[in-house]
Protein backbone atom coordinates (compact mmCIF):
# COMPACT_ATOMS: atom_id res chain seq x y z
CA UNK A 1 0.00 0.00 0.00
CA UNK A 2 1.27 3.28 -0.62
CA UNK A 3 -0.09 6.43 1.79
CA UNK A 4 0.78 9.73 0.72
CA UNK A 5 -0.24 12.30 3.81
CA UNK A 6 -0.18 16.24 2.92
CA UNK A 7 2.99 15.91 0.86
CA UNK A 8 4.38 19.32 -0.02
CA UNK A 9 7.55 19.29 -1.84
CA UNK A 10 9.18 22.95 -2.64
CA UNK A 11 11.96 23.69 -5.01
CA UNK A 12 14.57 26.68 -4.49
CA UNK A 13 15.11 27.65 -8.06
CA UNK A 14 18.35 29.29 -8.87
CA UNK A 15 19.25 31.97 -11.41
CA UNK A 16 18.78 29.70 -14.35
CA UNK A 17 15.47 28.26 -13.56
CA UNK A 18 14.06 31.66 -12.35
CA UNK A 19 14.39 33.05 -15.81
CA UNK A 20 13.43 30.35 -17.48
CA UNK A 21 9.94 30.14 -15.78
CA UNK A 22 10.14 34.06 -15.84
CA UNK A 23 9.83 34.32 -12.18
CA UNK A 24 11.04 36.66 -9.64
CA UNK A 25 10.39 33.88 -7.10
CA UNK A 26 13.27 32.08 -5.36
CA UNK A 27 10.73 28.80 -4.61
CA UNK A 28 8.42 26.73 -6.42
CA UNK A 29 5.70 24.73 -4.67
CA UNK A 30 5.46 21.64 -6.95
CA UNK A 31 3.31 19.47 -5.02
CA UNK A 32 0.74 21.12 -2.54
CA UNK A 33 -0.48 18.96 0.45
CA UNK A 34 -1.47 16.20 -1.19
CA UNK A 35 -2.79 12.88 -0.05
CA UNK A 36 -3.64 9.61 -1.64
CA UNK A 37 -4.09 6.17 -0.63
CA UNK A 38 -3.53 3.47 -3.66
CA UNK A 39 -3.40 -0.38 -2.59
CA UNK A 40 -2.48 -3.58 -3.61
CA UNK A 41 -4.04 -4.85 -6.83
CA UNK A 42 -5.11 -1.86 -8.56
CA UNK A 43 -3.42 0.50 -11.01
CA UNK A 44 -3.87 3.71 -9.92
CA UNK A 45 -3.06 6.58 -12.76
CA UNK A 46 -2.01 10.13 -11.56
CA UNK A 47 -3.32 12.46 -14.67
CA UNK A 48 -2.29 16.06 -14.89
CA UNK A 49 -1.09 18.44 -17.81
CA UNK A 50 2.69 19.43 -17.90
CA UNK A 51 4.55 20.74 -14.93
CA UNK A 52 1.19 19.49 -12.12
CA UNK A 53 3.67 17.84 -10.29
CA UNK A 54 3.62 14.05 -11.28
CA UNK A 55 6.75 12.85 -11.61
CA UNK A 56 7.73 15.17 -8.52
CA UNK A 57 5.02 13.37 -6.57
CA UNK A 58 6.60 9.59 -7.87
CA UNK A 59 10.17 10.61 -7.20
CA UNK A 60 9.13 11.30 -3.62
CA UNK A 61 7.19 8.47 -2.84
CA UNK A 62 10.72 6.43 -4.59
CA UNK A 63 12.85 8.22 -2.15
CA UNK A 64 14.49 9.86 -5.15
CA UNK A 65 13.91 13.50 -3.76
CA UNK A 66 12.79 14.30 0.10
CA UNK A 67 9.61 15.68 0.57
CA UNK A 68 9.24 19.23 2.26
CA UNK A 69 6.46 18.05 4.20
CA UNK A 70 4.16 15.66 4.62
CA UNK A 71 4.88 11.87 5.00
CA UNK A 72 4.63 8.71 2.52
CA UNK A 73 4.28 5.38 3.56
CA UNK A 74 5.33 2.36 1.66
CA UNK A 75 4.40 -1.02 2.65
CA UNK A 76 3.67 0.80 6.06
CA UNK A 77 7.93 1.91 5.67
CA UNK A 78 7.78 5.81 5.65
CA UNK A 79 10.48 6.94 3.04
CA UNK A 80 12.12 9.50 5.19
CA UNK A 81 13.22 7.53 8.24
CA UNK A 82 13.33 4.28 6.47
CA UNK A 83 13.93 4.63 2.53
CA UNK A 84 16.76 1.35 2.38
CA UNK A 85 13.47 -0.59 3.17
CA UNK A 86 10.99 1.35 0.51
CA UNK A 87 13.44 1.37 -2.16
CA UNK A 88 13.60 -3.01 -1.38
CA UNK A 89 9.62 -2.81 -2.32
CA UNK A 90 9.61 -0.88 -5.21
CA UNK A 91 10.55 -0.89 -8.75
CA UNK A 92 10.97 2.52 -9.91
CA UNK A 93 11.02 3.38 -13.80
CA UNK A 94 11.33 7.39 -14.82
CA UNK A 95 12.22 8.94 -17.93
CA UNK A 96 15.51 10.63 -16.31
CA UNK A 97 16.79 7.60 -14.70
CA UNK A 98 19.19 6.30 -17.89
CA UNK A 99 20.86 2.94 -17.64
CA UNK A 100 24.17 3.42 -18.72
CA UNK A 101 24.88 3.45 -22.29
CA UNK A 102 28.08 1.52 -22.58
CA UNK A 103 26.70 -1.15 -21.54
CA UNK A 104 24.60 -4.44 -22.62
CA UNK A 105 21.03 -4.62 -21.44
CA UNK A 106 21.63 -8.58 -20.33
CA UNK A 107 24.75 -6.87 -18.44
CA UNK A 108 22.65 -4.27 -16.46
CA UNK A 109 19.89 -7.05 -16.12
CA UNK A 110 22.12 -8.75 -14.54
CA UNK A 111 24.04 -6.08 -12.61
CA UNK A 112 20.90 -4.89 -10.77
CA UNK A 113 19.73 -8.15 -9.71
CA UNK A 114 23.16 -8.29 -8.16
CA UNK A 115 21.97 -5.08 -6.16
CA UNK A 116 19.08 -6.77 -4.82
CA UNK A 117 21.21 -9.92 -3.71
CA UNK A 118 19.01 -12.33 -6.37
CA UNK A 119 20.31 -15.79 -6.29
CA UNK A 120 21.78 -16.35 -9.83
CA UNK A 121 19.50 -19.30 -10.46
CA UNK A 122 16.67 -17.29 -9.69
CA UNK A 123 17.89 -14.54 -11.76
CA UNK A 124 18.26 -16.45 -14.46
CA UNK A 125 14.83 -17.24 -14.27
CA UNK A 126 13.88 -13.85 -14.25
CA UNK A 127 15.37 -12.71 -17.04
CA UNK A 128 14.00 -15.59 -19.15
CA UNK A 129 10.57 -14.65 -18.39
CA UNK A 130 10.73 -10.98 -18.62
CA UNK A 131 13.14 -10.83 -22.13
CA UNK A 132 10.78 -13.22 -23.32
CA UNK A 133 7.97 -11.31 -22.66
CA UNK A 134 9.28 -8.18 -23.89
CA UNK A 135 11.30 -9.53 -26.81
CA UNK A 136 14.25 -8.76 -25.62
CA UNK A 137 16.34 -11.68 -26.26
CA UNK A 138 17.10 -10.49 -29.78
CA UNK A 139 19.03 -7.59 -28.75
CA UNK A 140 19.90 -8.18 -25.15
CA UNK A 141 23.68 -8.70 -26.12
CA UNK A 142 23.43 -4.84 -27.98
CA UNK A 143 24.67 -1.98 -26.02
CA UNK A 144 22.28 0.21 -23.99
CA UNK A 145 22.95 3.20 -26.44
CA UNK A 146 22.48 1.21 -29.53
CA UNK A 147 19.18 0.71 -29.02
CA UNK A 148 15.77 2.39 -30.21
CA UNK A 149 13.77 4.45 -27.78
CA UNK A 150 10.91 1.33 -27.60
CA UNK A 151 14.11 -1.16 -27.25
CA UNK A 152 15.81 0.80 -24.39
CA UNK A 153 12.52 1.34 -22.65
CA UNK A 154 11.43 -2.35 -22.80
CA UNK A 155 15.26 -2.89 -21.00
CA UNK A 156 14.93 0.09 -18.86
CA UNK A 157 11.56 -1.55 -17.61
CA UNK A 158 12.88 -5.53 -17.39
CA UNK A 159 15.71 -4.00 -14.99
CA UNK A 160 13.61 -2.20 -12.79
CA UNK A 161 11.52 -5.54 -12.31
CA UNK A 162 14.28 -7.57 -11.53
CA UNK A 163 13.56 -7.91 -7.98
CA UNK A 164 10.11 -8.91 -8.97
CA UNK A 165 8.84 -5.70 -6.26
CA UNK A 166 5.62 -5.77 -4.97
CA UNK A 167 4.80 -2.32 -6.00
CA UNK A 168 5.55 -1.03 -9.20
CA UNK A 169 5.81 3.15 -10.17
CA UNK A 170 6.08 3.58 -13.53
CA UNK A 171 6.28 7.73 -14.72
CA UNK A 172 4.62 7.82 -18.07
CA UNK A 173 5.51 4.40 -19.09
CA UNK A 174 4.23 4.63 -22.90
CA UNK A 175 5.85 7.75 -23.38
CA UNK A 176 7.17 7.84 -27.16
CA UNK A 177 6.63 4.31 -27.55
CA UNK A 178 4.65 2.99 -30.62
CA UNK A 179 0.99 1.24 -30.16
CA UNK A 180 2.21 -1.82 -30.10
CA UNK A 181 5.26 -1.36 -27.87
CA UNK A 182 2.53 0.69 -26.04
CA UNK A 183 0.22 -1.95 -25.74
CA UNK A 184 2.33 -4.54 -24.14
CA UNK A 185 4.00 -2.28 -21.60
CA UNK A 186 -0.04 -1.49 -20.69
CA UNK A 187 -0.92 -5.50 -20.59
CA UNK A 188 2.05 -6.06 -18.60
CA UNK A 189 1.29 -3.51 -16.04
CA UNK A 190 -2.50 -5.41 -15.96
CA UNK A 191 -0.76 -8.84 -15.59
CA UNK A 192 0.92 -7.60 -11.84
CA UNK A 193 -2.50 -5.94 -10.85
CA UNK A 194 -3.56 -9.45 -11.57
CA UNK A 195 -0.86 -11.16 -9.89
CA UNK A 196 -2.40 -8.49 -6.99
CA UNK A 197 0.62 -5.84 -7.10
CA UNK A 198 0.02 -1.87 -6.53
CA UNK A 199 0.81 -0.37 -10.17
CA UNK A 200 0.89 3.92 -9.76
CA UNK A 201 1.67 5.11 -12.77
CA UNK A 202 1.89 9.33 -13.93
CA UNK A 203 0.23 9.96 -17.15
CA UNK A 204 -1.60 12.75 -19.07
CA UNK A 205 -3.04 10.46 -22.23
CA UNK A 206 -6.84 10.40 -21.16
CA UNK A 207 -7.32 7.13 -23.46
CA UNK A 208 -4.33 5.26 -21.37
CA UNK A 209 -5.90 6.65 -17.83
CA UNK A 210 -9.32 5.35 -19.33
CA UNK A 211 -8.36 2.17 -20.67
CA UNK A 212 -5.82 0.75 -17.66
CA UNK A 213 -6.30 2.69 -14.03
CA UNK A 214 -8.79 1.65 -11.29
CA UNK A 215 -8.63 4.64 -9.89
CA UNK A 216 -7.70 7.87 -11.45
CA UNK A 217 -6.22 11.27 -9.49
CA UNK A 218 -6.40 14.38 -11.21
CA UNK A 219 -3.64 16.59 -10.16
CA UNK A 220 -3.56 19.97 -11.56
CA UNK A 221 -1.19 22.61 -9.82
CA UNK A 222 -0.09 20.13 -7.61
CA UNK A 223 -3.47 20.03 -5.83
CA UNK A 224 -5.33 16.61 -6.38
CA UNK A 225 -8.74 18.31 -7.50
CA UNK A 226 -10.41 14.67 -8.17
CA UNK A 227 -10.00 11.17 -7.53
CA UNK A 228 -11.97 8.13 -8.15
CA UNK A 229 -12.83 5.84 -10.94
CA UNK A 230 -13.58 6.70 -14.15
CA UNK A 231 -17.00 6.33 -13.63
CA UNK A 232 -17.19 8.78 -10.36
CA UNK A 233 -14.99 11.18 -12.14
CA UNK A 234 -17.48 11.43 -14.97
CA UNK A 235 -20.35 11.65 -12.16
CA UNK A 236 -18.98 14.12 -10.32
CA UNK A 237 -17.99 16.29 -13.45
CA UNK A 238 -21.26 15.44 -15.48
CA UNK A 239 -18.70 14.44 -18.49
CA UNK A 240 -18.99 12.06 -20.91
CA UNK A 241 -15.16 11.24 -21.27
CA UNK A 242 -12.47 11.79 -19.33
CA UNK A 243 -11.03 14.43 -21.77
CA UNK A 244 -14.03 16.69 -20.91
CA UNK A 245 -14.31 15.98 -17.43
CA UNK A 246 -10.20 16.96 -17.05
CA UNK A 247 -11.36 20.43 -18.77
CA UNK A 248 -13.93 20.85 -16.42
CA UNK A 249 -11.49 20.35 -13.80
CA UNK A 250 -9.14 22.68 -15.00
CA UNK A 251 -11.32 25.45 -15.80
CA UNK A 252 -12.87 25.00 -12.24
CA UNK A 253 -9.09 24.98 -10.41
CA UNK A 254 -8.15 28.15 -12.84
CA UNK A 255 -10.79 29.65 -11.40
CA UNK A 256 -13.53 30.01 -14.61
CA UNK A 257 -11.03 31.10 -16.89
N1 LIG B 1 14.46 19.98 -9.77
C1 LIG B 1 13.58 20.98 -9.91
N2 LIG B 1 13.90 22.23 -9.55
C2 LIG B 1 13.02 23.24 -9.69
N3 LIG B 1 11.76 23.09 -10.15
C3 LIG B 1 11.40 21.87 -10.53
C4 LIG B 1 12.27 20.75 -10.44
N4 LIG B 1 11.61 19.66 -10.90
C5 LIG B 1 10.38 20.07 -11.27
N5 LIG B 1 10.24 21.40 -11.04
C6 LIG B 1 9.04 22.20 -11.29
O1 LIG B 1 7.99 21.67 -10.49
C7 LIG B 1 6.75 21.65 -11.20
C8 LIG B 1 6.22 20.23 -11.28
O2 LIG B 1 7.08 19.48 -12.11
P1 LIG B 1 6.87 17.90 -12.38
O3 LIG B 1 8.00 17.47 -13.24
O4 LIG B 1 6.67 17.22 -11.09
O5 LIG B 1 5.49 17.91 -13.18
P2 LIG B 1 4.83 16.79 -14.09
O6 LIG B 1 3.38 16.79 -13.75
O7 LIG B 1 5.55 15.51 -13.96
O8 LIG B 1 5.03 17.39 -15.55
P3 LIG B 1 5.38 16.67 -16.97
O9 LIG B 1 4.12 16.00 -17.43
O10 LIG B 1 5.73 17.85 -17.82
O11 LIG B 1 6.50 15.73 -16.74
C9 LIG B 1 7.05 22.27 -12.57
O12 LIG B 1 6.72 23.65 -12.51
C10 LIG B 1 8.54 22.08 -12.72
O13 LIG B 1 9.09 23.10 -13.53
Amino acid sequence: MIEIKNLTKIYKLNKKQMKESKTTDTLKTAVDNLSLTARPGEIYGLLGPNGAGKTTTLRCISTIIKPTRGEIFVSGHEVKREPEKVREKIGFLTGDIKLDPQFSVDYMFNFFGRLHHIQEDKLAARKEELFTYFGIKDFSHKKIKELSTGMAQKAAIAVCLVHDPEIIIFDEPTNGLDVITARSVTDYLKKLKAEGKLVIISTHVMSEAEKICDRIGVIIDGQKVAEGTLGQILHDTNAEDLEDAFFELYRHQKGGK
